[in-house]
């Protein structure tokens, strides 16, 4: 298993005129980490520091010792944001072969990717007559070419029902068992006993930070949600 996959440290992020992230520090290993709290919390802007496309303030973040973003990360990080990501007016195989153009990995992958995600019946329809649920797997095989190590997933099962949602997250372990790092976020609080850890984050801070029966053990809770509740409260 990876032990830092991931190393932030006094990250500081302002979104407007807000601060979003302030001097936040964390670290992750392996497994499947998720990320959850309420919306505006600072989730996707956490993500975007972690693949290098947000501006920061201050603070550094690092993926496997390489700084978020270098060239070295390029097929060392998949990406899944919560737009989608692949083009309508081409067929899942056609977008899997641009992208594996552009990154520069073997055409090969496309039917491992495809299989990956359980799309090879759907390899050559066009992307705008799928599922929701079909598209959200067509990107998650954009970002699982090249095998990456660290996979960061926005919110991946938003607006999916809860068959699919349950596919996803099997999926994600079964990714994670393989030895890449996944981070998932989402503000669904029943999603987050899936995850062999667990970061909660209100306005910009982890709040608590372990598995979901620690978490639930130390706030005295019988549900994450109580448990995020009795922390708010702790906090406030
Ligand atoms: N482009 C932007 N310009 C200015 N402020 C922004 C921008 N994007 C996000 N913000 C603000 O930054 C804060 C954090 O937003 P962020 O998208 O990281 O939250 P989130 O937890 O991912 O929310 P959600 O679950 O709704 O996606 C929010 O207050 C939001 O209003």
């Amino acid at each position: 298993m990876v032990k830092n996959a991931v190393e932030i440290r006094g990250l500081r992020v302002r979104r407007g005129a807000r601060p979003v992230l302030d001097g936040l520090e964390l670290r992750i290993g392996g497994g499947v980490t998720g990320l959850l709290g309420p919306s505006g919390c600072g989730k996707s802007t956490l993500m975007r520091c972690l693949v290098g496309v947000q501006r920061t303030r201050a603070g550094t973040v690092s993926i496997f010792g390489e700084a978020a973003g270098s060239r070295p990360l390029r097929d060392r990080v998949g990406y899944v944001t919560q737009a989608a990501s692949v083009y309508d007016d081409l067929t899942v195989a056609e977008n899997l072969r641009f992208f594996a153009r552009v990154l520069g990995v073997d055409s090969g992958e496309v039917d491992r990717v495809v299989e990956a995600v359980d799309l090879a019946r759907s390899r050559d329809q066009v992307v705008g007559r799928l599922s929701g649920g079909q598209r959200s797997r067509a990107s998650l095989a954009v970002a699982l070419l090249g095998s990456p190590d660290l996979l960061v997933l926005d919110e991946p099962t938003v607006g999916l029902d809860p068959v699919l949602r349950e596919d996803l997250w099997a999926l994600f372990h079964r990714l994670a068992d393989a030895g890449t790092a996944v981070f998932v976020s989402s503000h669904v609080m029943d999603e987050a006993e899936r995850c062999h850890r667990l970061l909660l984050m209100r306005d910009g801070r982890i709040i608590a930070d372990g598995s979901p029966d620690d978490i639930k053990r130390e706030a005295q809770a019988d549900s994450i949600d109580a448990a995020f509740l009795a922390i708010v409260r702790r906090d406030a």
